[in-house]
C-alpha cells in the first residue's frame, strides 16, 4: 500500500516497549517519521521561525560579511545557489552553525580543520542565545532518541554512547526557501550525514522523502520535529536501517518555505561500530549502501567532511581542502 503520512512517535511513551516497536518500523520502513512530545515547548519553536525570518531580512552586506566562504570550519552565511546538491545548485538561503569552539592549533587530517568557531551576526544578538538553545535541547532529546532506537533493535541502550561521550558534533542550519519561477531544487536528493536529523518546518511543505520509489510530501505538522535516519546509523545497523533519500522542492513564486535542521552525529574522532542485532533483523539487512559518488564512511569525520566539501566547493576552494 502507497504510504500517504509518515509515522507518528511520541517521544515521551519511549519508555514502553509498544512505542519503542513503533519506532523501530518506522525507522526501518520509512526511514522518516514526525516526532511529537519532545518536551521543547512549541512557543520556543516559533520563537526559532521568527528570529531567522529576521535574521534572512537583514541586509545582503550582513549576511555576505558572514559568509561561509569566510570559514575554513564550514560555518556561516551563504547565498541562494552558493550550494551544491546532486550536482546541481539549491536554490535556498542558509546559515549554518556547528559546536563552539576554538581552532585545532595543528590541525593533522581534513577533518579536523571543522572545529572552530562560528559566525554571529552582531545586530542581531537573540540568534545566537535562540539558536544555541535550540541546539543544546535537541541534543538531549536527540541522545534520548538514539538510546531508545539502540533497544529497539535489541542491543543495549548505551551500546553507541562511547562514540559520543565527548560530547557529539552537532550542526544546524536555519533555511529559507524562496519561491523563484523556474526553478525546482530548494535542496537535491541527498541522505544525512550523521546519526540523526531533526527539521522543524514552518507551515510550508515541500520536503519529500523517497519511499519504495516515489516521493512522498511531508506535510507540516505543527509542534514536530521531522525525523530521519542518517548514514551513520545506516553503518552502525549495517544497512538495517537506511539512511533515506529526501530533497526539497522551491515553493511557489512569491511565496516563501522557512526550515531549521539539525544534525546530530558522533563525535569526530569516532569509528561507528557494527551493532550486533539479533538473527532476525541481520536476516533482513540489506547491508550498507553501495553508491560510488556517495561512499559512506565509519570514521564518523571523514564521513561528515566528505558532505561539506561536496555541499560546499567554493569554501573548500577557499580553504585548500
Ligand atoms: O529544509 C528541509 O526541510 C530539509 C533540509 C535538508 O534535508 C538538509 O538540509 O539536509
Ligand atoms: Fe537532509
Amino acid at each position: 500500500m502507497t504510504l500517504t503520512q509518515l509515522p507518528i512517535i511520541s517521544f515521551a511513551q519511549l519508555d514502553t516497549e509498544q512505542e519503542r516497536t513503533r519506532l523501530r518500523k518506522a525507522a526501518s520502513d520509512v526511514g522518516f517519521f514526525y516526532l511529537v512530545d519532545h518536551g521543547l515547548a512549541t512557543e520556543q519553536l516559533q520563537q526559532v521561525l521568527a528570529v531567522s525570518r529576521q535574521f534572512f531580512a537583514l541586509p545582503d552586506a550582513q549576511k555576505r560579511a558572514l559568509d561561509m566562504e569566510n570559514s575554513p570550519h564550514f560555518r556561516g552565511y551563504n547565498g541562494v545557489g552558493a550550494e551544491q546538491t546532486a550536482g546541481a545548485a539549491d536554490t535556498r538561503e542558509q546559515f549554518d552553525w556547528m559546536n563552539e569552539t576554538t581552532a585545532l592549533d595543528n590541525p593533522q587530517q581534513p577533518w579536523q580543520r571543522l572545529i572552530g568557531p562560528n559566525q554571529w551576526p552582531q545586530s542581531l544578538p537573540q540568534l545566537r542565545q535562540q539558536l544555541l538553545a535550540l541546539t543544546a535541547k535537541q541534543t538531549q532529546v536527540a541522545v534520548g532518541l538514539l538510546r531508545a532506537l539502540c533497544q529497539s533493535l535489541g542491543v543495549d541502550a548505551h551500546a553507541l554512547d562511547h562514540t559520543f561521550s565527548d560530547a557529539p558534533y552537532t550542526h544546524a542550519k536555519i533555511i529559507k526557501y524562496p519561491g523563484v519561477e523556474g526553478a525546482t531544487q530548494g535542496v537535491g536528493a541527498h541522505k544525512d550525514p550523521g546519526y540523526l536529523t531533526f527539521v522543524l518546518q514552518d507551515q510550508q511543505s515541500g520536503l519529500e522523502v523517497e519511499h519504495d520509489g516515489e516521493w512522498l510530501s511531508v506535510e507540516p505538522l505543527a509542534g514536530s520535529f521531522v525525523v530521519n535516519i542518517g548514514e551513520l546509523l545506516e553503518l552502525a545497523s549495517d544497512g538495517f536501517l537506511q539512511a533515506t533519500k529526501h530533497r526539497v522542492r522551491v515553493p511557489k513564486p512569491g511565496t516563501y518555505r522557512y526550515s531549521a535542521a539539525y544534525f546530530m552525529a558522533a563525535q569526530l574522532d569516532a569509528e561507528v561500530p557494527v551493532l550486533d542485532l539479533p538473527a532476525e533483523m541481520k536476516a533482513r539487512s540489506q547491508g550498507v549502501s553501495t553508491d560510488p559518488n556517495n561512499p559512506l564512511l565509519r570514521q564518523v569525520g571523514e564521513n561528515v567532511i566528505k558532505g561539506r566539501v561536496r555541499s560546499h566547493p567554493n569554501v573548500a576552494a577557499a580553504h585548500g581542502y
